[in-house]
């Protein structure tokens, strides 16, 4: 896989006009993430464009409920044929156990990824906001064990905690890292932050990085210049 390929934007765009337009801004995009703004507004017309344009699709809904709507959430996805799929590994040991059911009756399964701990929270918002009585990179280890020792393929976390995951979850987990910022970027909401090489040298296989390209006034040269940074 080329280095490039690596790097996954989200289409964080109020309507499918504005997500088309965005895909023609950066045509060496190939990964596209699709979240909630955008499939609440477009539905699944984004994910028929992205696969008409020959694009792999990250579809980050993030699902947190109850097993049985778990299940139900991930049954209607993977009719979309996309390639990453994401739960929060909070909803649960049984919740995830039924999205790994569900998975593992479709004939195209995406990767089920986990998110351990949103990238917008620290370790005082944990402890005072969230009152979880641990510290972060515990926290966020013990998300991913539940979600890998539950079948789940991979996990979403920052790039401060990828080494860890990586050491303890092995090779055959797929790390996804939001929380990228480029030296010259601002953090903006994202409060557990890496740059895009040190990301990859700590391990992620993915990285999702949006604001920093889609919001600067020339997209495709910011690209570029990460991707030139990615390959030194
Ligand atoms: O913990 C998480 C999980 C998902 N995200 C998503 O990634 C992108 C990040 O965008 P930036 O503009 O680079 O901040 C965004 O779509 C989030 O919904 C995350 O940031 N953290």
């Amino acid at each position: 896989m080329l280095p490039q390929e690596r790097i996954i934007v989200p289409l964080d765009v109020p309507d499918l006009e504005s997500a088309i337009a965005q895909v023609e801004t950066l045509p060496d995009v190939t990964f596209w993430k699709v979240g909630l703004e955008l499939f609440v507004s477009a539905g699944p017309a984004i994910l028929d464009y992205l696969k008409q344009h020959n694009k792999r699709i990250f579809l980050d809904l993030k699902f947190h409920d109850i097993p049985n709507t778990v299940a139900g959430a991930c049954r209607a996805a993977i009719k979309y044929n996309v390639d990453f799929l994401t739960i929060h590994a909070s909803a649960g040991k049984e919740a995830l156990q039924a999205a790994v059911e569900t998975k593992q009756a479709s004939t195209a399964p995406p990767k089920l990824l986990a998110v351990t701990l949103l990238t917008s929270i620290n370790d005082r918002s944990l402890a005072f906001d969230l009152q979880v009585p641990i510290e972060l990179p515990e926290y966020i280890l013990k998300m991913a064990m539940l979600a890998q020792e539950n079948g789940i393929d991979g996990a979403v976390c920052s790039p401060q905690e990828v080494a860890k995951l990586r050491e303890v979850c092995g090779d055959n987990f797929w790390l996804i890292c939001p929380g990228v910022r480029p030296e010259f970027a601002d953090n903006g909401d994202q409060k557990r932050v890496m740059t895009p090489k040190q990301a990859l040298n700590a391990g992620a296989d993915y990285l999702v990085i949006g604001r920093p390209i889609t919001q600067s006034e020339t997209p495709q040269l910011i690209w570029q210049k990460i991707c030139q940074e990615i390959m030194e």
